[in-house]
């Protein structure tokens, strides 16, 4: 039996099946908006487990797909906020980027946004040793993007900032955030300049939330949207990742939206 109940402000309907008293439901649960209905990857081992085998069974790289998320990212930011829309003097746009994949994407998505006329900053506090984020660190520096030293104090954002980019956790975010991502953490829940989030609001519970964490104006899933997508209140949610082959779609029941024409993006 369906269930229905109204979890979003603005027309969001969220639909499970039977969500009390029938233990754990893994599919379908359901994100229904006034343009779309997607199912959503329910546990966090299910996106981990997408994850791998994009890698093992279907050939991709990861800087391919990192490439394509990125892009969604900034593809997406674009039609949210357009530059004729921002309030500051300057497009200005703060990204700031995690120590896994979920970063990788914050770095892609800012060379992008500065490809398309924003003049983002990038804070990259933990730099993995690795070719991949080494190479995308110097993109980012020939583009002729600033990097931070420090997390500004959140009336710094509210000056100089339109918009902050969080790349900081994915889907991989376990346990109680370590330093020095929870002083930013705490920095951005007390600044009001909009945030958008890429596939998860860092510190979020992948499946649970977060009731007294970020509150992101603008959430970007990628692939399919995760199980703490249902308690995103925010204005935009927007749908990336256009990359899964039919046979892992049909694998895991993804049921995944139509993405319009050429798009890389689609508005939930
Ligand atoms: N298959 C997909 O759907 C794709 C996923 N991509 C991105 O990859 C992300 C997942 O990347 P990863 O698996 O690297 O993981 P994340 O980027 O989610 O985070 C892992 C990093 O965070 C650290 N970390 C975890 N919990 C922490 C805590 N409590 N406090 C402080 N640090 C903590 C870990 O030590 C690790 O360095 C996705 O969310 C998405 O953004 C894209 O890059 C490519 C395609
Ligand atoms: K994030």
């Amino acid at each position: 039996m369906l269930s229905v109940r109204t979890l979003f402000g603005i027309g969001f309907l969220v639909t499970q099946q039977s969500l009390l008293g029938q233990g754990h439901v893994r599919w379908p649960l359901q994100l229904t908006s006034t343009r779309q209905t997607v199912l959503i990857a329910d546990l966090q081992e299910e996106a981990q487990h997408i994850d791998e085998e994009l890698f093992s069974e279907y050939g991709f790289s990861v800087d391919q797909l990192m490439e394509l998320a990125g892009l969604s990212c900034a593809t997406a930011i674009t039609r949210a906020y357009p530059i004729t829309s921002l309030v500051k003097g300057r497009p200005s746009l703060l990204v700031i980027c995690g120590p896994g994949n979920n970063g990788g994407d914050g770095l892609v998505c800012a060379r992008h946004l500065k490809l398309f006329g924003y003049e983002p900053t990038i804070l990259y506090p933990k730099r993995p040793n690795k070719p991949l984020f080494q190479g995308l660190t110097t993109q980012c520096q020939k583009m002729e993007i600033p990097f931070l030293t420090e997390m500004p104090e959140a009336e710094v954002i509210e000056e100089a900032y339109n918009l902050v980019i969080d790349a900081i956790f994915g889907f991989s975010f376990k346990g109680a955030v370590r330093e020095p991502f929870d002083s930013i953490l705490d920095v951005l829940k007390k600044t009001t300049v909009p945030i958008a989030s890429v596939d998860i609001p860092s510190g979020w519970d992948v499946e649970q939330g977060s009731a007294d964490g970020l509150q992101p104006d603008m959430l970007i899933s990628l692939t399919a949207p995760k199980k703490s997508a249902l308690l995103f209140r925010g204005r935009y949610h927007f749908l990336g990742g256009r990359f899964v082959p039919p046979g892992l779609e049909r694998k895991y029941q993804l049921n995944l939206p139509q993405y319009p024409g050429t798009d890389c993006v689609l508005q939930l």
